[in-house]
Order: C-alpha cells, then sequence, then structure tokens
C-alpha cells in the first residue's frame, strides 16, 4: 500500500546547468523535495568566475527556452528578457567586407543574445532561493544503482565518498552524463555520438571607444544583428554582449585549423578571410586568443529511451548533445524541462505519496514513459535541424537561390492570414506540451525558432512538404516556361521558312 507521508519524496539533480536548475524549480514546484549535485564550485563566486570566463561567454535564447521558463518561473523569464540584447537578423559580411542584413522573420521576431553564466547564475539562485531545493557544490556523481535508489558521490574538495539514497533521479549533466552511462547499464538504450570534422575557437572582439570623452564604450558592429562571415567550408560568427564586447567563435574544419601553424600564417588567413574583422579583434588579441583558447569538438548524441523505469530521466545535453548551429541546444533542453512538467502533472504523480520499496510508482513510471515516447521524434529532429543549419550558415546564405527561396517562402508566409508570434502561444503552453498541426505556409527558420507551440519534429515535417510543393511549382514552371519556348520558337522557325 502507498502511504502519503508528510515528507515529500526526494528528486536528485545531478549537474547545476541551466537545464538542472530548471528542472529542481520545475520539481520543487510539483511538490518534490530536492537536492542538486553539482562536479563544480558554485558559478556565483568570484574564484568560480575567471575558469568559466574562457569559454562559450555568450548564447542565443529564443521563444522555446524562453516559454519553458515561463512555464516554470514567469519572473525569471521577464528579467532575462530585459538584460538580453535582441538580435533582428544575420548580417552577412562577405570576402570583400560589404555587409548585407537578412532577417530572421518578416514581423521583426528576434533572437536574444544572453550571457551564459548570467543566465546560469540567476537561475541558480532563483532555484537556491526556493526552501525545498539544496544544492552540493564540488559533489561529483560517479556511480549510481537504479534498483537500490542510491548514488556515489564524491566530495571533491574532501576526497570522501558517500552514498546518498533517492526516489527520483533526473540527469542533467551535460554532454559526458554519468547518469546517461549509468541508465545504459540497466535500460537497453539505442545511443549514437558522432563527432563532426569541424571544431572551434573562441575569440573576443574588444568594445570600441566612446564617441565622446568620458562617454560609454561603443559597438564595434551592429549589436542587433548576429554576424556570419560564412566562407563555404567554415565560418567566423560574433554575438554581441553587455559590455559591448563581442563573442567570435570560428568554425572550421580539423585541417583547416592544423595548417594555421605559425602566427604569420593565422593573420594572413584572417587577413585574406575576414578582413573587415582582423582590425576590429586586432592581431595581437588573435593571436593570444588563439594560443590560449581550447580548441574544442562538436558533437551530436541521440539516445533512446531517456528513462528507467520509475526513477530516473535524463534531460538537456545528457540525452540530447546538438552541434550548436541553430543556436537551440539549451532552448531544447529548457523545453525538456517544460514538457516533462507538463506530463507529470497530466499524469497525477503526487510526490507526497510514498510507495513501499518493492511497488514503483505507477503515474510517474508512465509519465516518463510518455515522455521517451513523445520527446525522441523532436529531440533527433532538433540534432538533425542543427546540422543542416551549419550548411545553410557557411555556405548557403551565400547563393541567389536560397535567396530566391528566402524570399518565396516570405511570399508565401505573407499569404497566411493568421499571424501568430511567440508571445500569442505562450499561454496554452502552460498546460500542453505543443499544439496540433499549424495550418497555412511557415518558414523554418519561423517554426523552429519563434513557435514554441510547433514541435521541432513537425515544424522538420511540415518543411519537407513546403519545399515538396516548391520543388513542383518549380518543375511545373520550367515546364511552362520550357513549353512556351519550344511553341515560340517553332512559330518562329515556321514564318523563317515561310512554311503553314
Ligand atoms: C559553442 C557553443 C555555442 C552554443 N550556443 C548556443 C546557443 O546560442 N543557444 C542555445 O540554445 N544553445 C547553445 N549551445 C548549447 C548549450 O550550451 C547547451 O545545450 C547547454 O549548455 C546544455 O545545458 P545543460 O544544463 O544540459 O548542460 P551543461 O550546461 O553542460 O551543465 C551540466 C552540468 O553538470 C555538471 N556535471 C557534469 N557531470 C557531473 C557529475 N558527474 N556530477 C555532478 N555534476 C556534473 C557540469 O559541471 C555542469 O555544470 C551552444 C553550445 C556550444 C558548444
Ligand atoms: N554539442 C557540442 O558539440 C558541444 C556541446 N557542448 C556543451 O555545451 C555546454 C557548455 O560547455 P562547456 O562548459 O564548455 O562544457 P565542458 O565540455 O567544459 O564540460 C561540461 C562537463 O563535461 C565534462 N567533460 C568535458 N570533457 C569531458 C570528457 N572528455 N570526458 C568526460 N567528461 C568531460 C566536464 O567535466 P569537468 O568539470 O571535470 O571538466 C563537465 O562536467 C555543455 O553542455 C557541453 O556539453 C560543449 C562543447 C561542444
Ligand atoms: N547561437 C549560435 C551559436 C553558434 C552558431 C549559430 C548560432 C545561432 O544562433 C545561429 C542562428 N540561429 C542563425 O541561424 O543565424
Amino acid at each position: 500500500m502507498s502511504s502519503a507521508g508528510t515528507n515529500p519524496r526526494k528528486a536528485v539533480v545531478v549537474g547545476a546547468g541551466p537545464v538542472g536548475c530548471l528542472a529542481a524549480m520545475s520539481l520543487a514546484k510539483a511538490g518534490w523535495s530536492v537536492d542538486i549535485y553539482e562536479g563544480r564550485p558554485d558559478m556565483r563566486l568570484p574564484s568560480s568566475k575567471a575558469a568559466a570566463q574562457q569559454r562559450s561567454i555568450n548564447l542565443a535564447i529564443s521563444a522555446r527556452g524562453l516559454a519553458a521558463i515561463q512555464a516554470i518561473d514567469p519572473a525569471a523569464a521577464d528579467r532575462f528578457l530585459s538584460t538580453v540584447i535582441p538580435m533582428r537578423g544575420r548580417m552577412i559580411h562577405d570576402a570583400q567586407g560589404r555587409l548585407q542584413s537578412q532577417p530572421y522573420d518578416r514581423d521583426g521576431q528576434c533572437i536574444n543574445s544572453i550571457g551564459r553564466a548570467y543566465l546560469n547564475e540567476d537561475l541558480l539562485g532563483e532555484a537556491l532561493s526556493i526552501p525545498v531545493i539544496r544544492a552540493f557544490f564540488q559533489h561529483k556523481v560517479t556511480a549510481i544503482d537504479f534498483d537500490s535508489k542510491t548514488m556515489s558521490v564524491r566530495d571533491v574538495q574532501g576526497a570522501k565518498d558517500a552514498t546518498v539514497p533517492f526516489d527520483f533521479c533526473v540527469g542533467a549533466d551535460g554532454s559526458y552524463s554519468i547518469v546517461r552511462r549509468q541508465l545504459m547499464r540497466v535500460v537497453r538504450m539505442d545511443y549514437q555520438q558522432e563527432y563532426i570534422l569541424h571544431e572551434y575557437i573562441e575569440l573576443k572582439m574588444p568594445a570600441g571607444p566612446p564617441t565622446e570623452p568620458g562617454g560609454d564604450p561603443t559597438f564595434l558592429l551592429d549589436p542587433n544583428h548576429l554576424h556570419i562571415w560564412p566562407r563555404h567550408t567554415f565560418m567566423l560568427i560574433a554575438l554581441p554582449n553587455k559590455d559591448k564586447t563581442f563573442t567570435c567563435t570560428v568554425f572550421a574544419p580539423t585541417e583547416e585549423f592544423d595548417r594555421l601553424q605559425s602566427d604569420e600564417v593565422i593573420v594572413r588567413w584572417f587577413h585574406a578571410n575576414f578582413p573587415d574583422a582582423l582590425p576590429l579583434i586586432g592581431e595581437e588579441a588573435l593571436l593570444q586568443d588563439f594560443h590560449r583558447n581550447p580548441r574544442s569538438a562538436l558533437m551530436s548524441i541521440k539516445a533512446k529511451p531517456y528513462h528507467y523505469k520509475d526513477r530516473a530521466v535524463i534531460l538537456g545535453d545528457s540525452a540530447h548533445s546538438m552541434v550548436p548551429f541553430y543556436g537551440q541546444g539549451l532552448n531544447c533542453g529548457l523545453e525538456d524541462v517544460r514538457v516533462l512538467h507538463i506530463l507529470l502533472r497530466d499524469t497525477g504523480v503526487d510526490p507526497m505519496v510514498h510507495p513501499p520499496d518493492s511497488q514503483e510508482d505507477a503515474a510517474l513510471a508512465s509519465a516518463l514513459a510518455r515522455y521517451s515516447a513523445s520527446r525522441h521524434e523532436d529531440l533527433v529532429a532538433a540534432c538533425e535541424l542543427a546540422m543542416d543549419n551549419y550548411v545553410e550558415m557557411r555556405h548557403s546564405v551565400t547563393t541567389l537561390g536560397y535567396r530566391f527561396r528566402k524570399a518565396l517562402d516570405n511570399l508565401l508566409y505573407s499569404l497566411n492570414w493568421k499571424h501568430v508570434t511567440a508571445k500569442d502561444v505562450v499561454e496554452p503552453l502552460l498546460t500542453k506540451t505543443f499544439l496540433p498541426n499549424p495550418g497555412g505556409w511557415l518558414p523554418l527558420y519561423t517554426m523552429v525558432t519563434f513557435r514554441p507551440d510547433i514541435s521541432y519534429s513537425t515544424a522538420r515535417r511540415k518543411f519537407q512538404r513546403q519545399s515538396h510543393v516548391l520543388e513542383i511549382a518549380a518543375w511545373v514552371s520550367a515546364g511552362v516556361v520550357a513549353g512556351t519556348a519550344s511553341i515560340t520558337c517553332a512559330s518562329i522557325l515556321r514564318r523563317l521558312y515561310n512554311r503553314p
């Protein structure tokens, strides 16, 4: 017999990244007592900040991530929105340094540059302001026994090991997840990990001088764009920061980086490929960053299922690490939390009810099974969209065909009488995972980035159908043009030779 206790059951969240923090808030809101275990030191301490500053300074948050935060903590979503830098389109820098702005959305919707550390610290602070949430920093989870519902935790500072009991374990421990690896021992998990042949290095573009003496520093590029230097097989991008700097990232094949062996070659390569960016970054700073910052790998991870019985689930990068090219990795991870939150609630999981040790919590098991079954298609679609967007960013944006398709997409989109923005769809997402198939023509970018009511897989399927329609239209138009041309030629020939 299950018993209704006076204390809630205990959930452990492994990882205090943004996904772990939001998951902890969601569980606390649902009535669980929550302990977060984080291998690294508390990121809010000044001593932790220097290490964090070396990589991934900012990221793009868009409607899916914001809708997820809104569903769990509306005040935090409002706070983030007031601090972000909106980017309303891509700014393409060609090899001659000429600029071309390509808006993301016909109605002016934006993606938003936000400081990664700020976002994470704010979510952590918010989580820890909830009395039922506790965090253990520098506590690395090393093993988990899901059948006895215990995990081994190493206190990194004291080098002490402890065994921690739990009722429900949420893995939000990133791409190299220990929770995922431990789950593989008890679950027949399909798992695929793929390193792509490209790597990345981050560089800093400093703020510009004030326009008047004693004034504030200025941005060296337009801050309301995501800047791209597409060079077909590689690219440079830049996202703005609040301190008027830009974080630039070079993405290139390993062999391209391997050729950059000396300072002279690095500067020459930069000068040849990104002539307008080089003076803004500065040669000295470029070389310093090139030598000091890590050259990091890029990978994609797909897994299925994401849960085990009534006691464990993986969320965020631990379940679906994706290449960063759509700017959706974190948005998708935060969306995982929203989807799970709704399924737990819909299935009637009650953290105050303690099933006996020998029995499973049927509602929780069912919610987790529904999560794995319904989420997989979307996570695979998100990973694949991310791969495809690399080709779009580094190559397609420079082609006439792409611009023609974009113009046609927007023309057909303008015939869509239903003008829905991310803001309009947030309310239903507090209680529903996604809404049914949307009608009318919608560009892929709009669906993925600005329509959190449309799942990734629905967006991808709709895009494929729309592409098919355009292909047929192109063939029909080509046929009509060819037909008209041949009739015209025939009539000219007839007239030339004076035949009836
Ligand atoms: C270059 C780059 C740019 C990106 N840009 C964007 C973007 O613009 N927009 C976007 O949406 N996404 C972006 N992403 C993806 C985004 O960074 C990730 O999806 C996101 O950080 C995942 O969050 P998470 O909370 O799942 O994992 P993480 O942020 O990795 O957090 C995991 C946490 O778990 C802790 N941990 C790990 N193992 C253990 C253990 N054994 N015990 C205890 N704690 C542990 C780690 O210390 C860490 O704090 C980008 C990624 C890269 C690489
Ligand atoms: N999809 C992709 O291509 C990429 C995704 N990312 C993701 O972006 C997020 C933030 O990046 P960032 O902070 O730079 O992440 P990091 O790669 O620095 O570290 C994230 C976590 O993974 C652990 N880790 C790192 N490398 C390994 C490894 N080779 N084997 C085992 N564990 C490892 C780290 O452990 P420790 O603290 O002990 O160092 C840390 O716990 C993370 O979610 C990361 O997963 C990052 C790079 C590429
Ligand atoms: N944040 C990123 C990080 C790395 C690479 C791309 C992004 C993007 O956000 C790309 C944007 N969605 C675009 O399609 O232009």
